[in-house]
């Protein structure tokens, strides 16, 4: 797989007549990893379901890798490569494990046992229900199928949300490998500001629908006065 670029120029979209994103603008290049921040209700998962194809898109262009995906439907930006692990997980409850992953593998690409691999835990549970997974085990889950469908560009809605501390350091120990060994750019929604930082090489910082910080994670890191503008109050 190669990794796929992302381009979105003056883009403002948003759930029907309602306007959520205004006139953003971002170049990711291919292979990036972006930790998307903000406050409850900036318009982080709006910024994601607008990439996805699952909100309406009022001006502006998105691009993949050069070609305008504008009009194109979320089933079709899917088959160009874009990967979606919403924040719900959305999970099959009645498919095992092994199921759930193989009703998205493709004939070539990402396999089975590379999924396994990652996640040893899978492996393990690969008779389960999706319903009797743990949380955790259900992002992970979520991943993996994400990743059956050899994305190119993946995109990520608070993965650690609700996890234990242990299973977010497992969970973002495959995250990690998965920028080094997949051909895929990463885009990530964090609530954890400070785990977002340390993962992406690049945040991008969300207010009112608009980016008000767009640079190297590291600049961030001991930069309260700027975490205090893109989060409101001071970062946990
Ligand atoms: N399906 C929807 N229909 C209408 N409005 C929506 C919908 N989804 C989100 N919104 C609204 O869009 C705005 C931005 O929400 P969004 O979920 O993108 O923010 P967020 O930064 O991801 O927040 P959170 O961290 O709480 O998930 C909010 O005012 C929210 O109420």
């Amino acid at each position: 797989m190669t990794a796929a670029s992302l381009t979105l120029t003056g883009v403002t979209a948003g759930y029907g007549e309602l306007v959520i994103l205004d006139e953003v603008s971002l170049d990711v290049g291919a292979g990036e990893t972006v930790g998307i921040i903000g406050r409850n209700g900036m318009g982080k998962t709006t910024l994601l379901a607008t990439i996805a194809g699952r909100t309406r898109i009022h001006g502006g262009e998105v691009a993949m890798s050069g070609t305008p995906i504008t009009r194109d439907s979320r089933v079709s930006r899917s088959k160009r490569g874009i990967g979606l692990v919403p924040q719900e997980r959305e999970v099959f409850p009645t498919l095992t494990v092994e199921e759930n992953l193989k009703v998205a593998a493709r004939t070539e690409g990402f396999t089975l046992d590379r999924a396994y691999a990652l996640f040893p835990r899978l492996k393990e549970r690969r008779s389960n229900l999706g319903a009797r997974l743990s949380g955790g085990e259900q992002q992970m889950l979520s991943i993996a199928r994400a990743l059956m469908c050899n994305p190119t560009l993946l995109l990520m809605d608070e993965p650690s949300e609700g996890l234990a501390p242990v299973i977010v350091d497992e969970l973002y120990a495959a995250l990690e490998r998965i920028a080094a060994e997949e051909g895929v750019t990463l885009l990530l929604v964090e609530q954890n500001v400070h785990r977002a930082l340390s993962f992406a090489g690049r945040a991008i910082g969300l207010r009112n629908g608009t980016i008000v910080y767009d640079g190297p994670s590291k600049a961030l890191v001991d930069d309260e006065a700027t975490l205090d503008r893109i989060m409101g109050v001071r970062a946990e």
